[in-house]
């Protein structure tokens, strides 16, 4: 019996080491790469085989977002600064450029996308690239584009060369026909945004080519990020980041959501903690693809009391946007996360009161610097 257990926890450790993404097949002897886009229709994918001490080699699109530097950053910890290349279309900052590898990537270019992964020896991919959901609204043919054309490339690069594929969904894959309060993993899903399509089209084909290809797809449904050292990229949650941001340096706000809107919401290093969690958690660990996870959820009026302990003087008014009151309105007020929390051990460090004090005690230093400079 022993002997047995033995065995069967040194092939679970074989299957679990990080740059594994094989669930098909118990020994993965080497890569055979084999596109969906060149195949038949029978083909099966497997895995490159890794050392155990290997790290991942790391490649995340989209990254000068609000989301992609502070990721790698946690993942350079980890792994290596030279193991995590950080990729986009835009010029980035030159703390962003001298911190690790930068290279210019555009989603939409196949070949060059296959270059980065082949020349890079990239093992893991992290595909943060898109339009969110107001900005998506206002260019429906480029968000089209890049959060569905961009995603079909992506998922045959990871298939075609072994990956391990993080692509984040959002509350926002939800809609108005969906439970609300709390919304589950498994519910209906018609979302009203490009965005919020695009993301069920992304968790649907992710899981797709995971049954289909043995692709080793790992999605979490994301709540709105509030950081402090990164600016949002365009979305309906972007009035939570702004309110510090106003509060610090008029002491006035106008917030574009009416005062009792609830959505669910995060800390990034929370965002980014569960991100690296998922991608390290054991395949067999892993009873869905595609997972919610939560830390809080709050309304304007709720946020504004809060921030109000900081700075007690601190005014807002409603100046409601339709565009982005419209999303708010389809999308979950309260999140349950129950699966994560029981699957791979998912659990929040950050409620908003923690939240609050934090984000005050970053920008509060940094505008001090700036006034002492
Ligand atoms: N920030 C949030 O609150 C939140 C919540 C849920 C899910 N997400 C998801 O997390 C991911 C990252 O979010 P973020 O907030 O950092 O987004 P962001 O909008 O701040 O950044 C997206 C990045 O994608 C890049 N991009 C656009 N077109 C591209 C192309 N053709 N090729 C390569 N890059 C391109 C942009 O230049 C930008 O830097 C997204 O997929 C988003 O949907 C974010
Ligand atoms: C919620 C999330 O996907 C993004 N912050 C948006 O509002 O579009």
């Amino acid at each position: 019996m022993t002997v047995i257990r033995n065995l069967s926890r040194a092939i679970s450790q074989v299957l679990q080491s990080p740059g594994c993404g094989c669930q098909t097949s118990i020994v993965p002897v080497r890569c055979i790469g084999v596109s969906p886009r060149q195949v038949t229709s029978d083909a099966n994918f497997h895995s490159v085989s890794f050392s155990e001490t290997d790290h991942p080699r790391v490649l995340i699109t989209g990254g000068l977002g609000q989301l992609g530097v502070g990721l790698a950053k946690l993942l350079r910890k980890r792994f290596g600064k030279n193991n995590v290349i950080l990729s986009d279309i835009r010029k980035p900052a030159d703390n962003v450029f001298y911190s690790g590898p930068f290279i210019y990537s555009d989603i939409l270019d196949y070949k060059n996308l296959r270059e980065i992964v082949v020349n890079n020896r990239i093992t893991w991919l992290i595909h943060y690239s898109a339009l969110l959901s107001a900005v998506g609204e206002a260019n429906v043919p480029l968000a089209r584009a890049v959060n569905i054309t961009g995603l079909h490339n992506i998922l045959d690069i990871a298939a075609e060369h072994s990956l391990r594929l993080f692509v984040p969904s959002t509350i926002g894959a939800f809609g108005p026909t969906s439970p609300r309060n709390p919304t589950p993993d498994l519910c209906i899903q018609r979302p009203r945004t490009i965005y919020g399509v695009s993301k069920v089209h992304a968790e649907l084909m992710g899981e797709y080519y995971h049954y289909r290809y043995g692709l080793d797809f790992r999605c979490l449904r994301y709540p709105g990020i509030i950081s402090a050292d990164s600016q949002p990229g365009g979305g309906t949650t972007d009035y939570a980041v702004q309110v510090f941001h106003d509060a610090i340096k008029t002491g006035k706000f106008q917030c574009n959501l009416k005062p009792d809107t609830r959505l669910p919401m995060m800390y990034i290093d929370d965002c980014l903690k569960a991100t690296l969690e998922v991608m390290e958690a054991p395949a067999e660990l892993l009873t869905m693809r595609t997972y919610n996870i939560n830390a809080m959820s709050f309304t304007p009026e709720e946020l504004v009391q809060e921030v109000q302990k900081h700075v007690p003087e601190f005014e807002v008014t409603y100046n409601v946007d339709p565009v982005r009151q419209a999303i708010a309105d389809s999308w979950p007020m309260n999140f349950d996360d129950n699966n994560a929390r029981k699957d791979w051990g998912w659990k929040h460090d950050y409620d908003l009161p923690e939240l609050v004090t934090t984000m005050f005690n970053f920008l509060g230093s940094e505008s001090r610097i700036a006034q002492a400079n």
